[in-house]
């Protein structure tokens, strides 16, 4: 049985939420709309039409959250800005949204928890949508400012920060498959909101470099561990293949300053133009790489698929996200990224949807603590392999609004009666304070 002493002395044990997913309040004190309020609001985009305008009503309850977390015994929590809350068209100030933050922060360092802020979890203003959005290259601009406004405002408290939540979602299901907002499905746009978004990415640290000087800057990626879904050759291929198009096209450029030939080609051979503009500024060198790993992804070799491949169900057992529950990815990847990449890395967000169920007011999710246990018994090797990971967090504190799907996928450790907004302790929250004292 793992123990939290068998992990570096200073590792930080935290817990991970996004704004859109968990604060509701989504017009008060001045909140501008985002596109997710947009996209949600729009009929057939999410499960049962649900949509954020109260998600965990969390704006109202933070004080209560992170009681929560501090009798788990988490030392850190990485939570993201709702930029539209801060600047409701993008651009003029909202001082009241700022307070809230500020609120938050001095109610985490109150409680010796580290705050570690993302500055966009998806939520751009719906504003600077009209404007083009990461289509418009300007956003790399507006992203600056808004960034050295942050930094300025809690640069003097919070010394962890991380650009973008996973600019691969943001570009290829915002823009491509059109499953988040805003919905578009046009693989070139794909490509240059992916560009945007590098760029805004690397302003950013360029900003951060002046405003915090005693601060970490780095990039959260979704890390998925690809594999051939067949034994032909051609299989083994394409995984490799669509490794480099979903995990190095968002790690290379921010350390090499290049994507990553091979996906290039394919892009080019299928007539589609790839951006090679601004990598020195994308380039510029950060401290760590965020890592959210959930699970692998099987592939195969598929002429007839645009891209050249298609996705296959593995026969591993799933969570209710019909994703594979695979620790052994997690150490792959780790490795893959240390010997690739040669940054520190956080693992920013872990966890599992599960079958959740509320019986006489307790939840049973064992599944849940197998499935920390296991990943957390992979960190340790990977740690133990030399690789250095200086944190972990579970995705996620509580219940929440999971994009697309709504509120039908429950992924806390806390159980969330929408209700009644009743904050319930699944038996994993039990189980976590207890490892956190071992
Ligand atoms: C393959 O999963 C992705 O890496 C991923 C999973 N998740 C995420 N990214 C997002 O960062 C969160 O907002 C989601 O709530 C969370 C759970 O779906």
């Amino acid at each position: 049985m793992i123990k939290r002493s068998d992990f570096p002395k200073g590792f930080l044990f935290g817990t991970a939420t996004a704004a859109y997913q968990i604060e509701g309040a989504v017009a008060e004190d001045g909140r501008g709309p985002s596109i997710w309020d947009a996209f949600s609001h729009t009929p057939g985009k999410t499960f049962n039409g649900d949509t954020g305008d109260v998600a965990c009503d969390h704006y109202h309850r933070y004080k209560e959250d992170v009681q929560i977390m501090r009798e788990i015994g988490f030392n850190a929590y990485r939570f993201s800005i709702s930029w539209p809350r801060v600047m409701p068209d993008g651009k003029k100030i909202n001082q009241k949204g700022v307070d809230f933050y500020n609120r938050l922060v001095d109610e985490l360092l109150e409680n010796d928890i580290t705050p570690f802020i993302t500055l966009y979890h998806w939520d751009l203003p719906l504003a600077l949508d009209e404007k083009g959005g990461w289509l418009n290259p300007d956003i790399a601009m507006y992203f600056r400012a808004y960034a050295t406004f942050m930094f300025t405002e809690l640069g003097d408290r919070v010394k962890h920060w991380i650009t973008l939540n996973e600019p691969w979602c943001s570009a290829f299901l915002g823009y491509f498959t059109g499953e988040h907002a805003p919905g578009h499905k046009n693989l070139q746009e794909a490509l240059i909101a992916a560009h945007n978004l590098l760029r805004a990415h690397g302003h950013a640290v360029q900003a951060f470099r002046e405003e915090v000087k005693d601060g970490k800057v780095g990039l959260t990626n979704v890390v998925m561990k690809v594999e051939p879904g067949d034994a032909r050759p051609e299989s083994f291929l394409t995984a490799g293949l669509v490794d480099k198009l979903v995990n190095a096209w968002f790690h290379d450029p921010v350390v090499f300053g290049r994507y990553p030939e091979e996906a290039v080609k394919v892009y080019r051979e299928r007539g589609l133009r790839v951006l090679e503009d601004d990598f020195e500024i994308i380039s510029t060198p950060i401290d760590f790489f965020g890592v959210n790993y959930y699970t692998r992804t099987l592939v195969v070799y598929d002429p007839t698929n645009p891209l050249g491949f298609s996705y296959v169900p593995g026969d591993l057992p799933k969570t209710e996200m019909g994703w594979e529950i695979y620790p052994q990815g997690l150490f792959d990847m780790l490795v893959y990224l240390k010997e690739r990449y040669r940054l520190p890395l956080y693992i920013t967000e872990n966890g599992m949807a599960g079958p959740d169920k509320l019986i006489n007011g307790k939840v049973e999710d064992d599944y849940r603590i197998e499935y920390i246990e296991k990943h957390l018994e992979k960190v340790l090797e990977a740690i133990n392999a030399g690789v250095d990971v200086r944190g972990y967090f579970i995705w996620s504190l509580m219940d929440n609004f999971e994009w697309a799907h709504g509120y039908s996928k429950r992924f806390g450790i806390v159980y969330v009666d929408y209700s009644t907004q009743k904050r319930i302790w699944k038996k994993s929250a039990h189980w976590l304070k207890e490892f956190l004292k071992s």
